[in-house]
């Protein structure tokens, strides 16, 4: 059984805080077992500006220094074994190792007493990056560690991340050229016992997106990137596979630790993509670019999004304010104390200076009561008020350009109508789609229905999380939520609430019948 399997990966959070002998606070803890990269680009060095980026604390044991540049591997000295062990003992003996992550394994004896090493000393979850080949083509590893792979690492990895040359030469040197090919590796690595695999495709040749190929034992993920155009591409799968080591020590599961890492990697390509170091083929990427660039900053304040949030969506409208006579943060003070889950600004005629008074105004309130607070449509004021997010419609700015703005850990929403956009969606790197009007509305002009039937047919297709709007109320949300697709998670509303005499009294309402809905649902499943 895998490291990870004995304990459950979703169990992470609530044992990390408390493992630690002594008071006070233990950091998510990832052990690196691999080689120096002396132009630190790749290996032990990647792995620790990788962790540290994500916020985990690195120990790492070296396996083997290698003399290497943006040329290539000039030269491999390789650690004798028992002093690889020395450093395993010292680190596991005295340090809470949540996760280990393993690189470039010089030879077969070190990867038997690794492994004999994880048997004395279990953690949480072992990362298997089975290094063997770089990129520049040089090779790090002799072929007879494969046996040692086979036979004793892989069945106790909870994840292998072969790249295409390292995923064929685990296979027997078969040829892998598409994603079909990608696939049936993954299937067949699987067979070698570990729990899940992921055959990174950087390698793969006549593609436009950079397309990773996930297999957990029972399903295929396709995970898509934006294909960076650079030469500083060295240690990308060092670095994903740090960073999914750091994810897990953090308490993520698989799945959503393999996208932060793919995000993570996409980010520090694009924003290194034209810094030169060496004058090689290929260079490092910088791997602390969210130190230096406000957008990518991990530092903030952000709410990190839980599909939850969507429950009860209060979206605000200036008119009707006007029309009600009330100011912007009144009305969603009000909707909070109602009992509104997420708030979105959509303000259509402000103009931008008003508009980003406004907003940090509002920003303020929800902060303080744990609320997120998204804008819509324009990502410039919500940069400016550093708002949790934006919700965007399909002739806004596009998902996948929004993302780079905003960097990985703001929320962005997406108005879908049909599966297709969905699936877009999904792929461009939203968090979320908005999907209606399901009813006839007078907030929106022009806005065909899609009625009940559209709406399940998109959350079926969908694979985010669905907020439900258009001319939804007190009186028809019971029918919208009764719908009971797992993944509609809430309704949006603008003129039930704030087209309304007292907006708490409406907001508390209508989580009523929100709440009675889903317990309804919830009884019959
Ligand atoms: N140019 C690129 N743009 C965006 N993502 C990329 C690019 N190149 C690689 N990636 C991504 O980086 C991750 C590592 O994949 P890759 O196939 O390059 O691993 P690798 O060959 O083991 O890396 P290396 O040997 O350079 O450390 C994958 O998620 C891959 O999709
Ligand atoms: C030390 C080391 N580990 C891993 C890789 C793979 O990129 C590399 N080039 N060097
Ligand atoms: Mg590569």
């Amino acid at each position: 059984m895998s490291a990870a399997a004995a304990v459950g990966c979703s169990g992470f959070k609530a044992m990390a805080t408390v493992r630690s002998g002594r008071s006070g606070h233990k950091p998510p803890h990832v052990l690196t077992v691999a080689g120096s990269d002396s132009g630190a680009g790749a290996g032990i060095q990647a792995d620790m500006k990788a962790c540290g980026a994500l916020g985990a604390y690195c120990s790492t044991v070296i396996t083997a220094v290698t003399a290497q540049n943006t040329v290539g591997v000039q030269g491999v000295h390789v650690v004798p074994e028992d002093f690889v062990a020395e450093q395993l003992r010292s680190v596991l003996s005295d340090m809470d190792v949540d996760v280990v992550k393993t690189g470039m394994l010089p030879s077969i004896s070190i990867v038997k007493m690794l492994c004999r090493s994880l048997k004395e000393f279990p953690v949480r979850a072992l990362v298997v990056d089975p290094v063997m080949v770089s990129t520049s083509g040089d090779v790090l590893a002799s072929p007879t560690i494969l046996a040692g792979f086979r036979e004793e690492l892989l069945p106790m990895a909870d994840i292998v991340t072969p790249n295409l040359k390292e995923a064929s030469a685990l296979l027997g040197g078969i040829s892998l050229k598409t994603i079909a090919d990608m696939q049936s590796a993954a299937k067949s690595i699987h067979t070698l016992g570990p729990r899940t695999v992921l055959v990174k495709g950087g390698d793969l040749p006549d593609t436009m997106d950079a397309v990773d190929i996930f297999f957990d034992g029972k399903e295929f993920h396709e995970l898509h990137g934006e294909r960076i155009s650079t030469r500083n591409t060295h240690g990308t799968g060092c670095t994903l596979a740090s960073c999914i080591a750091a994810e897990l020590a953090k308490g993520s599961s698989m799945l959503p630790a393999i996208q932060a890492a793919k995000t993570f990697v996409g980010n520090a390509l694009r924003y290194s993509k034209d810094i030169v170091i060496g004058r090689g083929p290929q260079g490092p990427f910088d791997h602390l670019f969210q130190l230096k660039s406000h957008i990518f900053n991990l530092n903030s304040n952000d709410h990190h999004f839980n599909p939850d949030d969507l429950f009860l969506y209060a979206v605000t409208d200036s008119r009707m304010n006007k029309k009600w006579g009330r100011s912007i943060t009144n009305a969603i003070g009000a909707a909070i104390e109602g009992g509104a889950t997420i708030i979105q600004l959509r303000e259509k005629e402000a103009h931008t200076r008003e508009f980003v008074e406004s907003a940090t105004a509002c920003m303020e309130i929800c902060r303080s009561h744990g609320v997120p607070l998204l804008i819509n449509d324009r990502i410039d004021v919500a940069l400016a008020c550093d708002a949790d997010g934006v919700h965007v419609g399909q002739s806004d700015m596009p998902v996948s350009m929004a993302r780079s703005l905003l960097g990985p850990n703001k929320i962005i929403g997406v108005s879908c109508k049909t599966p297709i956009q969905a699936q877009k969606a999904y792929l461009d790197g939203a968090n979320y789609i908005g999907c209606g009007g399901v009813f006839p509305t007078t907030t929106k002009e022009n806005n065909p229905t899609v009625g009940l039937d559209g709406l399940k047919t998109i959350c079926l297709a969908s694979k985010l999380p669905v907020v439900a709007i258009g001319g939804i109320s007190v009186g028809n949300a019971g029918d919208v939520m009764g719908t009971g697709v797992p993944n509609l998670k809430g309704v949006a509303v603008v003129s039930s609430l704030f087209d309304r005499e007292c907006v708490s009294a409406e907001t508390q309402r209508l989580r009523s019948v929100l709440m009675d809905a889903t317990s309804a649902v919830k009884e019959l499943s």
